[in-house]
């Protein structure tokens, strides 16, 4: 029976999967090298937790084949699924990766410099270590691109938008993930209107009604919305030219500072890292993280705004799913919106800890599993 993998190139890990053929995938094993950096560690099965030294994209993914390459004991690998964090305008859903699409793929590279340029050396080493498997691209673009006309456009010359200078949305795979559970385990919440919040190194929020998603915080690239690890989201565009015209600083520099050196990394000049920054003591630690929440705080209320009401609330991500200080800071104002929640439910990271009007829920996503589910209703994929 076909094995399937899947690969996730974050901005901050790689993770992976392997599944075997079902209707609903069969996970045979799964991990992650995480905290990419001088401290990262391999993570299997949640469990075989190993330092790996300084470990960029390229040693993580050798890390990754070489384990799914002991795992499998000579099993043929059928399929390859792959994350890819832009789809642009053409990308509607999943896509076998023929050289065609990849040409396309590799022109969005600038808009997702800490995920395209990784996603595809993924494809290209998949095809190397599994020559006769399919290759498939799962789209974080996706799941948003039925927002409406308003959601969509930027206030710029109408030009720019037929040009493809839109607000795109990313983690759609997580988001998709979280709509099939809620569907699953809340179905009376699936026809509300509800407001998820990915919150991993990368960090967005998607209001999402009946099932689909309406706005996201991220827009034309994985820049927008929320504070990140080193990304400084939302910035006043007059910043941008004041840093052109006056300190003379150039596209690169700019990508260089707004990707790499902001966010909660920029603030705190300490990490990039949540669980880092929450353990220091340094006082620019806890203004990173009162940055954090304040603006987490702001847009969930403009979420709800743009949904004309919430009835729950979904934490995911990295920090979303394990972060009580950061759920417990970010709901604390926000009882107005008929939040709040228990706090042994939210210490022990139960899946439900609200105790308002508003349902409160912290669900861990799985964007491999829909990945896999992808490739299990490709035909080509599993034969
Ligand atoms: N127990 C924890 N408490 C606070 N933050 C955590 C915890 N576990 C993980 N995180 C944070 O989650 C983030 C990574 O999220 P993840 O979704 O795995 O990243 P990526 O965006 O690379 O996929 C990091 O900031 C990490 O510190
Ligand atoms: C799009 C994005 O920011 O992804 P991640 O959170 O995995 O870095
Ligand atoms: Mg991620």
């Amino acid at each position: 029976m076909a094995l399937l993998l899947t690969l996730n190139a974050g901005s901050s890990s790689l993770k992976f999967g392997v599944y075997r053929k079902a209707d609903e995938p069969d996970l045979i094993i799964a991990g992650q090298v995480e905290r990419l950096g001088p401290d990262a560690r391999m993570v299997i099965d949640g469990e075989d937790d190993r330092p790996l030294g300084m470990t960029d994209h390229t040693r993580a993914l050798d890390e990754i084949l070489t384990t799914v390459w002991d795992h499998i004991g000579g099993e043929a690998i059928t399929g390859v699924g792959h994350r890819i964090a832009h789809g642009g305008t053409d990308f509607l859903g999943p896509t076998v990766l023929t050289e065609a699409v990849l040409v396309k793929l590799r022109l969005l590279a600038p808009l997702a410099p800490l995920h395209q340029p990784h996603n595809l050396t993924c494809v290209d080493a998949a095809i190397a270590t599994f020559p006769d498997a399919v290759q498939m691209g799962c789209f974080d673009t996706s799941f948003h691109r039925g927002h409406p006309w308003v959601n969509d456009t930027f206030a710029l010359p109408r030009r720019f938008y037929r040009e493809g200078v839109r607000r795109y949305g990313f983690h759609g795979l997580s988001y998709d993930y979280i709509t099939g559970v809620l569907a699953e385990r809340h179905p009376n919440l699936t026809k509300g209107r509800l407001v998820v919040a990915h919150l991993g190194n990368g960090a967005s929020i998607c209001a999402i009604k009946e099932g689909k998603s309406l706005a996201s915080t991220m827009g034309f690239s994985a820049l927008d919305g929320l504070p990140m690890g080193t990304r400084s989201g939302q910035l006043d565009p007059g910043v941008l030219l004041y840093l052109m015209d006056q300190r003379g600083m150039s596209a690169a520099e700019l990508t260089t500072l707004l990707y790499r050196e902001s966010g909660i990394l920029g603030l705190s000049g300490l990490t990039s890292d949540m669980r880092t920054l929450e353990a220091s003591d340094a006082p620019e630690a806890a203004q990173a993280i009162d940055y954090y929440v304040f603006r987490l705080q702001r847009e969930i209320g403009a979420m709800a705004a743009s949904l004309g009401g919430i009835d729950g609330l979904v934490f995911t991500g990295g920090i979303g799913e394990n972060s009580r200080l950061i759920r417990a800071r970010a709901t604390e104002a926000l009882g107005f919106m008929g939040i709040a929640i228990d706090e042994a439910a939210n210490r022990e990271n139960r899946e439900e800890i609200g105790t308002g009007d508003t349902r409160v829920l912290v669900i861990p996503t799985d964007e491999e599993r829909v990945i896999a589910r992808a490739l299990c209703a490709t035909p080509q994929a599993v034969s």
